[in-house]
């Protein structure tokens, strides 16, 4: 489990051909490009946390049939000053690094505490998310790195923090269908008010406006809604979006203020500054898009943790919304290095199995319904929504999976009606063993599983002119535990789920995260090698990604 989890990925900077069996359906061309932590060791220091482990990109290049892999570390200033150092320089989610080991206690104390809210690291290691016609490694502080595709270089660095006031942002951004791009933060104890805050990041700088400006200078704040509480706001990973709402989920899972101040004097993580209230409630937030203001009614559930949002939608004056549910957060317990090794059967079993839970909101509240009511009428769920005394409703899912993660949909799809949800299966430990394809409608699935083969999230790209919802494929980076298998991309057919080709390479891949196909627009680009493309076209020749 070390080889797969602990040790030191080699970052392979050349293109390698991969050795493809089975056929790639001819109008797959374009690259799959990934995230995912790849270096847990630098010198003799170790991280505590797999989410710690030093950014390492990758990717596929999918072009007449052939594939290409390469990898490369991401060059954060996080990267480079550990291994100037080598050592762990830069606190990460798991782990408090000391930058001084000669500073004394009080001067430690000192210099942190003359920053509140510290500079967090910019080793963006979670996902991929485009902006315009630029490409970024993201993590979710305030920092996102710019990177160039083809040849995975890292370029400059941006904070947030210069465009809208936010320490924190997620990693699971949004899309609409100009590629703007709709995201949230937490701005902490920011002119006495601790928020969470919407954003929009322009696709393309308007008309009106001076032409040459970068899309960031146009970041508009969509809306803010204050947090319950101004010391401990909620953490959260990603949130939903319909076509006219954004459902925010404020979950007992919170961040610690006060510890996170004097973390580092205490010599503890900022993961220790997470905790969860069992005994909370979980508060539904919807907010209008064109009002931009939330809606009044107070909605909520009973606590839970939540990762990973799958997609919402609209129906018969509804939201109905999915979420991948915990009911604590042992899962951000479960990925402590020190858990991940041989053992780790025994020592990595989730005190919850990740459910897939279906929510109704409902948008009009009749004033006469009765208290005690359910408020939903929509046929297609069992989902409630009862009205409470105080004029609060209080929401019950629908409970429609039990054991998957990684969750991703057709995003074509995405705030609007849909059927599959493709996934990692998990169960009681957090590696993933299988891929799923789970049809809500006949609440059905079909896997795809092979011995000794951990699958990565698994990504949909839809066949060009697509009318099903699962016309295309699923692209997984597949890494094994058998030192004789290979890693590969695996290539299944969406419909079926059968396995129509995959590309082994001769590397040491990492298990990933997140990322995004970006398809080939069939220009220049097309014919040449990966290896021949130029540093600076960066994203030139690509449409929008397949998120
Ligand atoms: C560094 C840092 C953070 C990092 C969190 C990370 C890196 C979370 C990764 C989550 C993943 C990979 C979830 C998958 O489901 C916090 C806690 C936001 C705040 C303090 C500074
Ligand atoms: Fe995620």
């Amino acid at each position: 489990m070390d080889l797969i989890f602990g040790r030191n990925k080699k970052e392979q900077v050349e293109p390698v051909r991969a050795k493809v069996t089975g056929k790639i359906p001819t109008w797959l061309q374009g690259m799959l490009l990934r995230n995912g932590p790849g270096m847990h060791t630098v010198g003799e220091t170790r991280y505590n946390h797999w989410f710690d482990g030093l950014a390492l990109l990758h990717s596929f290049t999918i072009r007449d049939g052939e594939v290409y892999y390469r990898s490369k570390y991401l060059r954060s200033d996080t990267y480079s000053a550990n291994i100037e150092a080598n050592r762990i320089v830069v606190s990460e989610f798991g782990t408090m690094a000391y930058p001084d080991p000669c500073k004394n206690i009080f001067s430690k104390a000192f210099s942190y505490l003359s920053h509140t809210i510290p500079d967090f690291t910019d080793n963006c290691l979670i996902n991929i998310m485009k902006c315009g016609e630029d490409f970024y490694a993201t993590t979710e502080t305030n920092y996102i790195r710019k990177i160039n595709p083809q040849t995975l270089e890292t370029l400059e660095k941006v904070d947030y923090r210069k465009y809208v006031a936010v320490n924190l942002a997620t990693s699971h951004p949004h899309y609409d269908e100009a590629g703007n791009v709709l995201n949230m933060g937490t701005s902490i104890v920011d002119k006495g008010k601790t928020k969470y805050v919407i954003f929009k990041i322009p696709a393309t700088v308007p008309e009106d406006k001076k032409k040459g400006t970068s899309p960031w200078k146009h970041t508009e704040v969509f809306c803010s809604i204050p947090s319950r509480s101004l010391l401990s706001p909620s953490y959260y990973h990603s949130f939903g979006v319909t076509e006219n709402y954004v459902v925010f989920l404020e979950q007992p899972f919170k961040l610690d203020i006060l510890k996170m101040a004097t973390a580092y004097i205490r010599g503890v993580s900022w993961a220790s500054c997470l905790s969860f209230h069992g005994e909370d409630k979980t508060y539904i937030h919807i907010i209008d898009q064109r009002t931009r203001k939330p809606v009044p009614t107070k909605f909520y559930t009973d606590a839970m943790v939540v990762f990973h949002h799958v997609n919402a939608y609209e129906e018969d004056g509804c939201i109905l919304f999915d979420v991948i549910a915990y009911e604590d957060n042992s899962l951000y317990q479960l990925f402590y290095l020190a858990n991940l090794n041989q053992d780790f059967e025994e020592n990595s079993r989730l005190t919850s199995v990740p459910t897939l839970r279906r929510f109704a909101v409902p948008l009009h509240m009749d004033k006469n319904a009765e208290v005690g009511s359910n408020l939903i009428k929509v046929a297609s769920t069992t989902a409630t929504a009862v009205k409470d005394k105080d004029d609060e409703v209080y929401c019950q899912p629908e409970l429609l999976y039990e054991g998957l993660e990684l969750p991703r949909i057709n995003y074509a799809h995405n705030g609007k009606p849909y059927r599959y949800i493709f996934s990692a299966e998990v169960q009681w430990s957090p590696i993933p063993t299988k891929i799923i394809k789970y049809d809500i409608l006949t609440k059905s699935s079909l896997k795809w599983g092979e011995a000794s083969c951990w699958p990565a999230e698994p990504l949909f790209v839809p066949t060009p002119g697509a009318k099903d919802e699962d016309d295309g494929v699923i692209l997984s980076a597949i890494v094994s535990t058998d030192p004789q298998k290979l890693p590969f991309l695996l290539i299944l057919d969406a419909k079926s789920f059968t396995e129509l080709a995959r590309a082994s390479v001769d590397v040491e891949m990492h298990l990933d995260l997140h990322g995004l196909f970006i398809p080939a627009t069939g220009g220049a680009s097309r014919t040449q090698p990966p290896a021949e493309q130029q540093r600076d076209r960066a994203s030139h020749g690509q449409e929008a990604p397949q998120n």
